[in-house]
């Protein structure tokens, strides 16, 4: 019965003194001292980390089935209608119908195709709103405000049909949903040290959680209630987009899926779409520019590659994203470096297994640092260095195969997200990169840009990423 190397544990807390605020950095430090697989307690609560690609490997592929449930979360029960969504639901039945789902009638190739009028619109408004910004006051711009507000609009069309916001529909649902993800992203004591829950009442949390939860109730329940009217009163044109609303709502009656989808469980789902999807995907486009910022000759080729391909047009479009390959490249490389979600989302082994030749217990809580993994001298030369032509002329890919890519995780937990975030970001990146010129502010040296990390479920840089943009004149 041999358990993976811990190290020492303090009484009640057990190792959470050691997280820090960045706990992927934290964990990647005792990795180096205690090895690949190690053995921790959050309070009373076993976890073991990973930190390698056979670690992974074993995880997410050899003992995948046993390793893909959830650990209970009391924040995801009352914000998710008791973890009736994809990311936190235990494994088991209820899970496999909804993923099935997402998946297949969500998030298919084909419907993410669908919405490609949809990318192409916002990702245009975005490119006019830098531009207009930069000729009316030619200023330093805030990247991060641009690709939040693209990203949330697309998610927005995609999802419910159209965007809400406080003037059309008196509900400020860019504030309730900022709010909502920061709660996900809190740390609950009381997950880790039972008897220690009563402390959320006297902070207030639980208070606060109950009060977003109900906004958020109220502001779905008015978006279904829409689409439901329109249902009743209008047929739709076979060519039309469907958002997800009106494709829950088909699939809610089972006729598809002989599934009967409850309203809790769609608003779950719509939530889970918003959890996943709007943070991770406008983080990652920030990296990318920032990393690029840092290194002007990869901006180079890559305005090379994009201005090469695009020549001729004053636009470009999906059609020409397949033979970007550097554009690819410079994603992957970001992504390698820079994985929104550092840790995955946790899982939790359902049997005991054998990892590495130690013995886990079931209902042990594990870990995955996607983020050291993607750093690991054993899979990658150089690996602080930001080279995308690394992966240039490699079959290295982030779509579960390659354990030391994995920023999407693998298995039967992986993103279902992968396709819909992806081409958000290289049509935004292409386009940027087509349109203008960028540099740092004045007097900022590449190598002094700041790339300190923020804490919260998602990890964004800690200041909003700030640049100039010049119109190339040429291109317009
Ligand atoms: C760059 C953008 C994104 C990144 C880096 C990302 C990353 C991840 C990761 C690491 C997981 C957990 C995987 C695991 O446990 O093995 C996950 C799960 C999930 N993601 Fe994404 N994601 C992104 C975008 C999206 C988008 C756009 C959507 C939806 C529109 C989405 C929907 C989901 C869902 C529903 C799950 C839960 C899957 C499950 O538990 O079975 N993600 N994502």
């Amino acid at each position: 019965n041999k358990l993976p190397p811990s190290p020492t544990k303090l009484p009640i807390i057990g190792n959470l003194h050691q997280l820090g605020s960045l706990p992927h950095r934290s964990l990647h430090k005792l990795s180096k001292k205690y090895g690949p697989l190690m053995l921790l307690h959050f309070g009373s609560k076993p976890v073991i980390v990973a930190s390698s690609v056979e670690a992974a490997h074993d995880i997410m592929k050899t003992h995948d089935l046993v390793c893909s449930s959830r650990p209970k979360s009391s924040m995801a029960d009352r914000l998710f209608y008791g973890s009736k969504d994809v990311g936190f639901s235990p494994y088991g039945e209820y899970w496999r119908q909804i993923k099935s789902i997402v998946v297949l009638h969500l998030l298919s190739n084909k419907r993410v195709r669908s919405y490609r009028d949809i990318r192409e619109e916002e990702t245009s408004n975005m490119i006019e709103k830098i531009r207009q910004e930069c000729v009316s006051s030619n200023s330093v711009i805030d990247l991060r405000d641009h690709f939040c507000f693209m990203t949330g609009n697309i998610i927005s069309r995609v999802a419910l049909g159209r965007i809400y916001n406080k003037r059309e529909s008196g509900i400020d649902t860019k504030n309730i949903l900022a709010e909502f993800l920061h709660l996900l992203g809190t740390f609950n004591v009381g997950d880790f040290i039972p008897w220690l829950e009563w402390v959320n009442k006297i902070t207030g949390l639980d208070t606060k959680v109950e009060k977003v939860a109900k906004k958020l109730d109220t502001f779905l329940e008015s978006v279904i209630e829409e689409h439901i009217i329109r249902h009743n009163k209008e047929e739709y044109s076979t060519g039309e987009a469907k958002d997800f609303v009106d494709v829950l709502l088909e699939i809610q009656n089972g006729k598809e899926t002989g599934f009967l989808l409850q309203r809790d469980s769609l608003k779950a789902i719509l939530l889970d779409i918003f959890a996943a999807g709007t943070d991770t995907t406008y983080s990652t486009l920030e990296w990318i520019m920032a990393e690029l910022l840092r290194h002007p000759r990869a901006m180079e080729t890559l305005q090379n590659e994009v201005r090469g391909l695009a020549q001729g047009k004053t636009e470009i479009t999906e059609d020409d994203l397949g033979s970007m390959h550097y554009l690819k490249a410079v994603i992957k490389e970001t992504l390698r470096l820079h994985p929104p979600g550092p840790l995955l989302i946790p899982r939790e082994s359902t049997e005991d297994i054998k990892l590495l030749g130690y013995q886990i217990p079931a209902k042990t809580r594990v870990i995955i640092n996607a983020w050291t993994i993607g750093r690991d001298p054993l899979s990658w030369e150089n690996p602080e260095d930001y080279r995308p032509e690394r992966f240039l002329n490699s079959d290295t890919d982030f779509k579960g195969l390659n354990f030391e890519l994995i920023p999407f995780g693998a298995g039967r937990r992986g993103c279902p997200g992968t396709a819909f975030a992806v081409v958000i970001n290289e049509l935004a990146l292409a386009r940027l990169m087509h349109k203008f010129n960028f540099s740092l502010p004045e007097g900022l040296k590449p190598e002094d840009l700041d790339m300190t990390e923020n804490n919260g479920i998602t990890i964004h840089r800690k200041s909003p990423l700030l640049a100039v943009a010049t119109p190339c004149s040429t291109y317009y």
